[in-house]
């Protein structure tokens, strides 16, 4: 355990065993290896399985860099400074479409990040309007109107969940001034969120202020409804100037400003990554806070003591620096207890970031980071303010934005009294579409735009440039989102990262040659294995019909279940298995959520063939770049269906086809080819296939169970 000024690091236990474990296994892939490769060109179907394999198997290996050296972390926000001494802090939030993210309940998100537990001077709330729909202006003003009266609530009260459409329905849990225990029963959690009634008010009620401050929230509610009843209020503007307003009038209140950029049909947006830069600048102008948070406009900031926690790396004498952002896991608050979607991406939050924070730190996320502006404005750690000598071509021409960077190096700036109307004019201008012409923004400068993932990318280049991060992973979520409810969205998610991320292995950033002379080599496998994962595609679909079919026509693809080498076979899934199960029991899951990872990791993998073909279109310029924006806007049959465990392949027919006519082939080879078997009796021959098909088969029922329903009902 090291332990530092603010906070603690502890390696998990048992390393020398994992580690262990990771070279037995390896140990077993070598001479599974060796057995394919010396019997290659025994059959046609013998070389794709090789193929496969080899696949697999690297995958495997770039996957162990996780495991390597896995960390927990904790902080002691009461060590840190008095609270005028921390700095300053800005908040991003981005939105664009109010159909696919509901007004009501991005503004939960601003009005959650307002009510942050922060000095308020210090604070400020910055919302991205992307879409520039009369309604997230209006929404704004309404949210910040009821933020006056939440805040002084919630700190009266020291309420937990600051989220207000969590507090006053059955989500708000751990209240302990508010909610009666029994609510923190799932069932009835999920009853209320189905129904959104509210609490029973004779056993919340505690205060005084209880039920004006809901009627207030509601009526907030009902305004912004009503407002977007009238469809107008709800189209995105495509072709606009840029707008930004300051919402505050008050001193004791956060700063809270929104903005929307330039548009215009021509130039290219840039989608979140251009909202972001061009927020980096407007709040440069105006409040200038040295370390910035991202949320997106579902990530409402459940637990207020975030900020705080955050410090506590920003702030440290040793780490501070060379943090360039501390990233907390995205967890959902709409997620089932089957999560047959894997919706939670528990490999990812639990595992997968907690080894690479014990090497140099997680990858950048996107929602939920706290980011240190310095990290993203200034190259690396060791040579800050080189940038500043071409300030035009890196910075791009606004003096005012200039001197707002030196004033963040601690240089001398030209003391100004500018007034707040300049100020704003100034920021229309840094947020117009030509502004970033022929500069450093998205290349070196802000976020990145190589590929549409400018979360991944940016930490990851981050990373090349000698900055660490950081992970945290507190008990209470510090941020809950809003996670895919059906097969679709679901599918739609790893489909449109992998394929960015295909595209960031192929361009010249690869982690296979860029990073890997820039990064610790573990560090880098990491990366390598984010950038490769639609090749579980490749080896998943060669998995899905070569066996089988060789299975029908009696092809043997494995050793003889009585060769010394099925052993190889037998205990490389056996590992497998248990290895996976164990991480899931220890990071809090269940049997089931084992069992249904494994589905939903071989249908997100095999539909990442979309990602292939959509990342080839992409590289000879046949695809439009264009952004699947996720669906956020709860509906209540969906969620019912997903709460039952029942899958929903609505709208999801083509995306789901691979894995259907995967299906179909095991189907029909399986009893086509036990036929054969009883017939021919090669039973030693066709076991280890007759095993692979009936896994798969067990593995797939449920969905084969969807289908027929679908069928049953569009019939
Ligand atoms: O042109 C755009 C497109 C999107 N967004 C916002 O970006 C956020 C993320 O978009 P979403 O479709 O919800 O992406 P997800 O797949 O849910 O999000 C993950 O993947 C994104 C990259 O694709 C990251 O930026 C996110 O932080 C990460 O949570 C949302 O708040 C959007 O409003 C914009 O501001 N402008
Ligand atoms: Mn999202």
């Amino acid at each position: 355990m090291a332990t530092f000024t603010f906070h603690k690091e502890t390696v998990q236990p048992l390393l020398p065993l994992r580690r262990a474990y990771i070279i037995f296994h390896f140990t077993c892939v070598l001479f599974l290896f060796y057995y394919r490769i010396s019997n290659l060109f025994i059959s046609y179907p013998w070389f794709l399985m090789t193929i496969a394999e080899i696949i697999l198997s690297f995958l495997w290996f770039f996957n162990q860099a996780f495991r390597w050296r896995l960390v927990n972390r904790s902080v002691m926000t009461e060590k840190l400074p008095p609270e005028e001494k921390l700095p300053g802090l800005d908040i991003f939030v981005c939105t664009i479409d109010p159909e696919k993210e509901p007004t009501v309940d991005v503004m939960n998100t601003v009005i959650s990040a307002i009510a942050m537990d922060y000095p308020s001077n210090k604070l400020s709330i910055y919302l991205s309007d992307d879409g520039g729909s009369p309604i997230t202006l209006f929404g704004i003003k309404e949210a910040f109107e009821f933020a006056k009266v939440w805040v002084p609530f919630c700190k009266k009260y020291d309420v937990k969940s600051r989220c207000p459409k969590f507090f006053f329905t059955a989500l708000g849990e751990n209240e302990r001034l508010h909610r009666p225990r029994e609510f923190e029963e799932v069932r009835d959690q999920i009853k209320k969120r189905l129904n959104r009634v509210d609490p029973n008010s004779s056993q919340v009620e505690n205060s005084k202020e209880h039920m004006p401050t809901k009627a207030k929230y509601e009526k907030m509610q009902k305004n912004i409804e009503k407002f977007g009843s009238n469809l107008k209020n709800l189209c995105m503007v495509t072709d606009r100037p840029s707008r930004i307003e300051i919402i505050n009038d008050q001193k004791e209140m956060p700063l809270v400003v929104y903005v929307s950029r330039e548009k215009r049909p021509s130039v290219p947006h840039r989608f979140k990554g251009g909202a972001l830069n061009t927020l980096l600048r407007v709040s440069g102008l105006i409040s200038n806070g040295p370390y910035v948070l991202v949320v997106d406009c579902d990530m409402n900031c459940n637990d207020a003591s975030s900020a705080k926690q955050s410090m506590c790396f920003f702030l440290d004498p040793e780490t501070s620096k060379d943090v360039a952002f501390v990233q907390f896991p995205q967890m959902f608050h709409n997620l089932s207890k089957k999560d047959i979607y894997d919706s939670q991406t528990r490999t990812a939050f639990t595992t997968k970031w907690k080894g690479m924070d014990g090497l140099r730190g997680p990858g950048l996320t996107g929602s939920g980071n706290y980011i240190s502006r310095s990290a993203l404005l200034f190259g690396s750690p060791n040579q800050k303010g080189d940038y500043l000598l071409d300030a035009l071509y890196n910075f791009g021409k606004s003096n005012m934005y200039v001197e707002s960077l030196k004033a963040l190096r601690g240089q001398q700036t030209k003391k100004q009294n500018i007034s707040r109307d300049v100020i704003l004019q100034e920021a229309c201008e840094v947020a117009s579409c030509s502004y970033e012409r022929n500069t450093n923004w998205g290349n070196e400068v802000g976020f990145s735009y190589a590929i549409k993932l400018e979360s991944t990318v940016t930490g990851y280049l981050l990373h090349c440039r000698g900055w660490r991060s950081t992970y945290l992973y507190p008990k209470r979520p510090c941020f809950l989102g809003c996670a895919p409810t059906d097969m679709k969205e679901g599918l739609i998610q790893p489909i449109k990262w992998s394929s960015e991320l295909l595209l960031l292995a192929i361009s010249k950033y690869s982690p296979f040659t860029y990073g890997l002379s820039r990064l610790p080599t573990i560090h880098c496998l990491t990366f390598c294995y984010l950038v490769s994962t639609t090749q579980f595609a490749t080896a998943y679909i060669l998995y899905g019909f070569v066996p089988q079919i060789c299975f029908l026509k009696g092809i043997p693809v494995y050793p003889k279940v009585t060769d010394p080498w099925f052993i190889v076979f037998t205990v490389l899934y056996l590992s497998s298995q248990i290895h996976h199960y164990i991480e899931v029991i220890s990071t809090g899951g269940s049997s089931m959520i084992w069992w249904n990872e494994q589905r939903s990791g071989i249908v997100k993998s095999i539909g990442c063939v979309f990602a292939i073909i959509e990342t080839a279109k992409k590289k000879f310029g046949l695809n439009k770049a264009k952004f699947t924006l996720s669906d956020k806007a709860i509906d209540k049959d969906k969620l019912k269906k997903y709460e039952q465990g029942k899958f929903n392949f609505d709208g999801a027919a083509l995306l789901m086809a691979p894995v259907i006519v995967l299906l179909t082939i095991n189907i029909v080879c399986f009893f086509g080819g036990l036929w054969r078997l009883l017939n021919v009796r090669d039973f030693d021959e066709m076991f280890g296939q007759l095993f692979l098909i009936i896994y798969i088969l067990a593995l797939s029922h449920p969905i084969v169970e969807g289908i027929i329903s679908m069928k049953r009902k569009s019939g």
